[in-house]
This record gives structure tokens, sequence and C-alpha cells, in this order.
């Protein structure tokens, strides 16, 4: 694939990765500014919806998952120019994403309603914090390089690829995946939860229980004593709870 095509296919998509985050909020929050959302939708029965939803989450969560590992990117890399796998990642990622949007079937028997102003606000601002956290640890990791567009323009500039580095900046102090951690406030901070709304969170959030494993092989397979040690050191999600009992907490140069 021509460099400068490689480029162009980045930033493409890059934007449909950015307008289908945006659209995430949105759908989660169930902002009047989008045409559906996790409440707001065709009608079906509830067996229906049940089954529809749980297909969309697995759907979402194989792609993701197997995409993601070290073995499938090798294979992958055969077919498709190193410098475009992380890109063909996004735009998957955002396929499925798009795909769950538009097949989502609302399930809205209320589970929880939070009629206080105070208590409901701050779930809001929970809400927004989990989005925030999400994005400002994009940046903390390496944004460009994490949705694509580093690697693309490294190859436009034939520069080597940059070496992978363990970071713990900022949140990364705090927690091993603060990313995660920010969806997870996303993912349940509302004061209207219905019952989609729900199913929606806990598979994904039992999806994320999983991929942080396999992701964390891959981890330690890349960084090894480095990363068991500040998997001992720091917690998973919570600051200091979920740390491994594996090897002793050696203090760690900073990366970044
Ligand atoms: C979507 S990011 C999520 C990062 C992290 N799990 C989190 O929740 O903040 C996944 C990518 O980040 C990389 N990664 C995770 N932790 C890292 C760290 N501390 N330093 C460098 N890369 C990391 C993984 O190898 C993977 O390619």
């Amino acid at each position: 694939m021509p460099r400068m095509l490689q480029m162009a296919f980045a930033l493409v998509a890059y934007a449909i990765f950015f307008a289908t985050f945006l659209y995430l909020i949105a759908f989660l929050g169930n902002l009047p500014v989008v045409p559906v959302t996790i409440d707001r939708g065709p009608d079906a029965s509830l067996a229906t919806a049940l089954l529809v939803n749980l297909g969309l989450i697995a759907l979402f969560g194989l792609q993701h998952s197997a995409m993601a590992r070290q073995g499938f990117k090798r294979a992958w890399t055969r077919l498709v120019p190193a410098a475009a796998e992380r890109s063909v990642y996004v735009l998957a990622s955002s396929i499925a994403l798009l795909i769950l949007f538009w097949g989502w079937r609302p399930m809205t028997a209320t589970i929880w309603e939070v009629t206080n102003p105070l208590l409901a606000g701050l779930l809001w601002a929970l809400f927004a914090a989990g989005w925030g956290i999400v994005l400002l640890s994009t940046f903390l990791i390496n944004h460009f390089e994490l949705f694509g567009l580093q690697q693309a323009w490294f190859a436009l500039r034939e520069r080597a690829a940059a070496a992978p580095q363990l970071r713990q900046p900022l949140f990364y102090k705090l927690v091993r995946h603060p990313l995660y951690s920010g969806f997870f406030l996303a993912f349940w901070a509302t004061p209207h939860m219905t019952a989609g709304h729900l199913l929606f969170a806990a598979g994904m959030s039992v999806w994320t229980l999983l991929a942080i494993r396999a992701e964390e092989k891959d981890l330690i397979a890349l960084f090894g004593h480095d990363y068991e040690a500040y998997r001992a050191r720091v917690g998973m999600l919570v600051p200091g709870i979920g740390r491994s009992a594996g090897k002793g907490p050696e203090p760690l140069a900073p990366a970044e």
C-alpha cells in the first residue's frame, strides 16, 4: 500500500473512531442529540431484546479481544502492512460499536432511579469524569500510537517504529488500567438504570475483566519483570486493590 494512502487510511479510521466515541457518550447518556440510545430505539419483546443485545455485546467483545492479541497481529500483518495494522483494528472496533448502536433493542424496565437532584448530579459528574479519564489515559499511554496515526506517520517519514515503553505517568501511578476504570465509571454511573443499560454495563464489565487478564499476559511477555513488579505494587482498577501476590515491589524508574 503506498505510504500516502496508508496515512490517509489512518486519518479516516481515526475520524470514524472519534465520531463513534462521541456517539457512545451520547448513546449511554441518553442525550437528545442522537436518534437512538440505550433506552430509546425500536421496540422488541424482552426475549428478543435480550438475545439481540447479548449477541451485540459478544460481537464487540470477540472482535476487540481477538484482534488485540499478539498472535492475531502476527498473522494479520502477513496480509496488511504493519503500519496499517492498528488503523484496521481501530476501524473494526468502530464498526462493531456502530453495529451495536444500530441493532440495540431498549429494555426500559427501571432498575434504580435517583430522584435526589444532588445525588443525580453527582452521578452525572461521575459519568462525565469517567469519559474524561478514558480520554486523558489514551494521551498518558500514547494517544496517536493507540489509534494508529503514529505508525502511519512514521512509515510516511521512513522512521523506525518506536520501541514499546512501560508507561506509568499520573493515573498509571495509582492503578494499572485507568482507561478501563474510566469505562467502569461511565458504564455504571447513571441516575436512571434500566434493564438494558444494566445488561450493557454488566456485559462490558465482564469483558473488560477478561481483557485485562489477556492484556497483562501480553504486557508480561513484553516487559517481563518490570511489569510483574508494577503489578505487585499498583492496584488494577481501584488504587491498592487487585495487586498480584507475585514478584516483590521493587521501585521502578518511570519510563515516560
Ligand atoms: C486500550 S489501551 C488500555 C491501557 C490500559 N489497560 C488502561 O486501562 O489504561 C491497551 C494498550 O495499552 C498497552 N498498555 C497497557 N498498559 C500499559 C503501560 N502501563 N505502559 C505501556 N503500554 C501499556 C497495552 O499493551 C495495549 O496495547
